[in-house]
């Protein structure tokens, strides 16, 4: 039987006294899913616990042995996480963000410049952030995801801001990433794109809880 790659056990999450997550138990096997749920469910929380960004009660394990709490270290070196609306420091260009990305993530920067290519990030690589359309600044925030060898990537909305001719590229990278064994969490509002990527499972996030759809 395949090992889970996700395991979510007695995890709560709170943001003062308001319980926004109560998750009894969750096992993801490898695959690519489907995150869904109405405005203000939780998806994004959900991400940022996945990612080891925020606190919560409980216990996220990864393969099976890489707990979240014991090993954070090792647990972040394993979970890549492309915000919805990503953020950096303005003065940064993307080719510095990269860089800094292919080091502490270990990347190999032949994959990166073919990504940067794909993505049509090369024409605006040398400008600093604070000059990206929120498009451009959306391509450099799923380049930077897929950087390094993580067993697990978060995707929060990437089909929003990107135009319609690079989400071919991003299926495509998806695709190539999932066949090399990495589990993807992707967070939309939009349906499944039919026939493009073989997505495992929808989860739906409702009722503080995740449920399988
Ligand atoms: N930093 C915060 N402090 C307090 N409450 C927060 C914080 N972040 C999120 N919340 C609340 O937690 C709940 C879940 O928010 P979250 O952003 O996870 O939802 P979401 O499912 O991603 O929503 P959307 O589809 O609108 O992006 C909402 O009620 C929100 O107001």
């Amino acid at each position: 039987m395949q090992a889970p790659v996700i395991t979510l056990q007695k995890v709560r999450k709170f943001y003062g006294s308001f319980e926004v997550l109560a998750i009894d138990q969750l096992v993801l096997k490898g695959g690519i899913y489907w995150l869904q749920g109405q405005n203000g469910a939780g998806k994004t929380t959900c991400m940022k616990m996945l990612a080891g960004l925020i606190p919560f009660e409980g216990e996220i394990i990864l393969q099976g042995q890489v707990s979240s709490k014991r090993q954070p270290v090792r647990y972040r070196q394993l979970v890549n996480y492309a915000e919805a609306e990503p953020v950096y420091p303005g003065f940064l260009t993307g080719k510095d963000l990269i860089r800094l990305y292919n080091t502490t993530k270990r990347g190999d920067t032949t994959m990166t410049g073919r990504m940067a290519t794909l993505l049509g990030i090369d024409a605006f690589v040398e400008n600093p952030v604070s000059s990206y359309s929120s498009g451009m600044l959306k391509k450099l925030s799923l380049l930077l995801a897929f950087i390094g060898t993580p067993a697990v990537i978060l995707l929060d909305e990437p089909l929003i801001t990107i135009d319609t001719a690079t989400l071919p590229v991003l299926y495509t990278l998806i695709q190539e990433c999932y066949d090399d064994g990495v589990t993807f969490c992707i967070t939309s509002h939009q349906p499944i794109p039919p026939g493009v990527l073989p997505v495992t499972a929808t989860l739906a996030v409702e009722h503080k809880n995740i449920v399988y759809r």
